[in-house]
């Protein structure tokens, strides 16, 4: 990945932080790479400025990063209502609907992000599209149960057309298993045009689908890093609304 790349990670990671998190908050910790950045924004805030803050993963690797940093670690149980979830994203169109699920987190991703009263996405200049599949090419991740994927995949192409594919694992044989248990196919070659609330509720119908990395009507803003390292916001809701 390139310097530039990373550096616009880091600098939208960083003004999200800095707008959307205060003292006495429930936060959402998302998953990837950009977070990484915001994790380590969060752990500085808390040691500079004495933040009190509880955070809640979206995944495996959340997790890690919230011991790893000695941040507070809740969950759902404890505290079901987050005050603001901060998370990455593959893709944002104009409507800010989102592909996510790149990193295979999507179903713990949107669970928290649902709890959460706002949705902030931190990304570089490369997710920021007019439509779905304009930029990422690695289609939208649907976890499936394990048993159903030829069914499924099957269904959706009938249906709605496309290319699915069962993500293969680098370092194990067969295919990506997730947080949950669970496979990921990555659609591919779908119709940009597609009314995704639409489609999206179509496919949740489908029996063994467990969830779509299509996150419609959920994120409130967009914080995009540049190339020359400004950052651009997308998206209705204000610094600390
Ligand atoms: O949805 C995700 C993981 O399931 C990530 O947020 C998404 O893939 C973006 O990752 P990165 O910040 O590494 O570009």
């Amino acid at each position: 990945m390139s310097d530039l790349v990373q550096s616009a990670k880091k600098a939208a990671a960083y003004a999200a932080v800095d707008d959307h998190i205060k003292s006495g908050y429930i936060v959402g910790i998302g998953s990837g790479s950009t977070v990484v950045f915001a994790v380590d924004r969060l752990a500085e805030r808390v040691r500079n400025e004495n933040l009190k803050v509880k955070c809640i993963p979206t995944s495996f690797q959340a997790r890690q990063l919230i011991i790893d940093n000695k941040l507070t670690l809740t969950d759902l149980d404890v505290d079901p209502v987050l005050d603001v979830c901060i998370d990455g994203a593959d893709e944002v169109d104009s409507n800010m609907t989102l592909i996510k699920g790149g990193g295979g987190c999507l179903l713990q991703e949107k669970i928290v992000a649902s709890n959460a009263k706002k949705l902030i996405i931190i990304a570089d200049y490369t997710k920021d599209s007019q439509k779905l599949g304009d930029q990422y090419k690695k289609g939208i991740p649907i976890e499936v149960v394990p048993i159903a994927y030829v069914p499924i995949s099957n269904k959706i192409k009938e249906r709605f057309g496309g290319s699915l594919e069962l993500r293969m694992a680098v370092k194990k044989a067969g295919p990506v298993v997730t947080d949950n248990g669970n496979f990921v196919l990555d659609w591919t070659n779908f119709n940009q045009d597609s009314d995704w609330e639409k489609v999206n509720s179509e496919l949740l119908h489908i029996p063994g689908l467990v969830e779509t990395g299509l996150f419609i009507k959920m994120a409130s803003k967009a914080y995009f890093g540049l190339k020359d390292g400004s950052v651009k916001q997308k998206g209705t809701c204000s610094a600390q609304a």
